[in-house]
């Protein structure tokens, strides 16, 4: 699904308007269509609709008018018409609205008198959408703080208003509304995508209105947001006379003595994710560990007791995953970056790798392109130079991708991967029971199992995240998010591949034919 920007939606709206032969009122109705139904699926027992002057306010004033056709007298609809006038479809559905006799509508022009609202109230928000072109002040933002002081519950219409669809670096925090859910039409948009900002958006729900995917007015974005069909165009059937070797041999450089667990997590979550083999390189002393966690694993011992000290030739391999658990001594900091230096096969860098080359900043120019860089909010923050808050995070990452081309996977809820093209992906999978040690252990695992068997890179990353955060849903669906440990996410990997290849069986067309498999 591509996700638009501010700029690009009234154009997106624009073409919808005319590949479906509709009117932009149409469009709206559809929208509020799906507004008033997800309203209507709530047990409260009052609805207090707040519109403001544009296609936002346009849109909560055909709400009204729906949710009255449904839920009878207990609808109070407010329009705020304080400045330069409405929209045309604002206007439309005002004049359709004051028709609706069981709706208690006031116009505000001058002065508001709020209403006493209680818990079994919900307020839908619908003053500012997408069309918001600065900070909320004065009036409006008075009454954005009368609705957050509010108990009532707050459903708000595309965006909380307040809320700016990109960058809210500069925004007055207290002047955007806190929403307990965010119904956004067509796709998310960024901000909503953003930690930082879960404390206005809530629960977020995407109403697919059918809006145009821009092509006819050859609109493109960078940004996408990935699902389930789109992974299912990436992921590959097994070849059935394939062999060991066919599906690659993963060399996974991880864990100091006494951080065994973060090899065993990797190299486990790598043998489930489809590799023919998989080396793990690691200190002499955790060979043991190794041995009897993972059976199926090869060893390739550092000479090292405790740490990784040497880098070794990586042409048997078809992929290297670097940094799990590895520590950041002078030692293992001087073998990390000769190893990676001299590394052709695809490479992922995780956890202490980062933190290496957070330590030695100048070390960055060293690493090959498309390597695959795996570091969370913090890691960023380090390896970076001016990150702040999850968007600005966000464009170091894209520009750190595009400057050196790698793979960065930026990894949070919705973890976003930017490629050396310019391109992000969202991951539409996960939930906070991963918030756990040892998960990001296994991504890298998963990642570098796909590379080895030929995924490209972007497939590799979009594919590779989306199947961590349906192994740990799939998890958390059995155990529970409070519960959730790694582990559980790698025993979960199994079920989240059938779910993506599940092929239909093909059905012998009559008892003549015998498929044999
Ligand atoms: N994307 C789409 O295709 C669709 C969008 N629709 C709705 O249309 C909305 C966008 O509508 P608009 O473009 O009219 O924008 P909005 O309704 O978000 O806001 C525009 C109005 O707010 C005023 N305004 C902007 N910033 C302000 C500020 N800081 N203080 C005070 N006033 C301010 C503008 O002057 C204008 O009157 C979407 O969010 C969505 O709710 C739907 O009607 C249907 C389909
Ligand atoms: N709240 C969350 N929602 C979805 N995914 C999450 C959440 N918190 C963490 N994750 C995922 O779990 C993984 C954690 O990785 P990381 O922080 O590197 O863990 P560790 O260093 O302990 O192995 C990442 O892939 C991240 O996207
Ligand atoms: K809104």
């Amino acid at each position: 699904m591509k996700i638009f920007s501010q700029q690009q939606l009234p154009d997106i709206d624009a073409a919808t308007i005319q590949e479906q032969n509709i009117k932009s009122i149409d469009l709206m109705e559809r929208a509020a269509q799906y507004v008033s139904l997800y309203l209507s699926s709530l047990s409260y027992s009052r609805y207090v609709i707040f519109a403001g002057p544009g296609n936002n306010g346009g849109d909560a004033l055909a709400v009204a008018r729906l949710l009255a056709a449904k839920e009878g007298n207990n609808i109070t609809a407010y329009l705020f018409n304080i400045g330069k006038g409405l929209s045309s479809n604002c206007e439309a559905n005002r004049n359709r609205l004051a028709e609706c006799p069981n709706v208690s509508f006031t116009e505000i022009t001058e002065k508001f008198e709020p209403p006493q609202l209680s818990e079994d109230a919900v307020i839908v928000d619908g003053l500012f959408g997408t069309g918001l072109n600065k900070p909320l002040n004065g009036g409006f933002g008075a009454l954005v703080q009368f609705f957050n002081a509010s108990p009532a519950h707050i459903v708000s219409i595309d965006m909380p208003s307040g809320l700016m669809c990109e960058n809210n670096a500069q925004n007055v925090r207290n002047h955007i509304v806190r929403a307990n859910t965010t119904i956004t039409l067509g796709a998310p948009k960024i901000a909503q995508l953003m930690a930082d900002n879960h404390e206005f958006v809530g629960k977020l729900i995407v109403a697919d209105i059918g809006l145009s995917d821009g092509k006819s007015k050859g609109l493109d974005s960078n940004y996408e947001f990935t699902d389930k069909e789109d992974i299912k165009n990436i992921i590959r059937e097994r070849d059935s006379f394939g062999h060991k070797g066919s599906f690659g041999h993963s060399l996974l450089i991880a864990s100091t003595y006494g951080m065994a667990g973060a090899a065993i997590l990797a190299t486990r979550a790598c043998l489930r994710s489809g590799v023919g083999k998989v080396t793990v390189r690691t200190p002499h002393r955790n060979n043991n560990i190794l041995q009897i966690a993972i059976p199926e694993a090869v060893l390739n011992l550092d000479s090292h007791e405790k740490h990784f000290s040497s880098p070794i030739n990586t042409d048997d391999y078809n992929a290297l995953a670097i940094g799990p658990g590895l520590g950041t001594s002078h030692d293992t900091a001087v073998a990390f970056i000769e190893q990676v230096r001299r590394t052709r096969i695809p490479l992922v860098i995780d956890a202490d790798g980062l933190n290496i080359l957070a330590d030695h900043k100048g070390w960055i120019q060293q690493i090959p392109s498309d390597t695959i860089l795996t570091p969370h909010f913090r890691e960023m923050q380090r390896i970076g130079s001016h990150c702040t808050d999850s968007y600005s995070a966000l464009t170091e990452a894209q520009e750190m991708a595009v400057k050196h081309s790698f793979f960065i996977i930026l990894k949070g809820h919705f973890t976003a991967i930017c490629t050396p093209e310019g391109k992000t992906f969202f991951n539409s999978t996960g939930n906070s029971g991963m918030a756990t040690a040892g998960s990001g252990d296994v991504l890298t695992g998963i990642i570098c199992a796909l590379l080895a068997q030929k995924y490209t890179q972007t497939e590799a990353c979009r594919l590779g995240v989306y199947i961590h955060g349906l192994a740990g849903d799939i998890a958390a669906n059995k155990l529970g998010e409070t519960s959730l440990i790694a582990s559980d996410i790698i025993e979960a990997i199994p079920e989240a591949f059938l779910q993506l290849s599940a092929k239909d069986a093909e059905k012998a067309p009559s008892p003549d034919f015998l498929i044999l498999k």
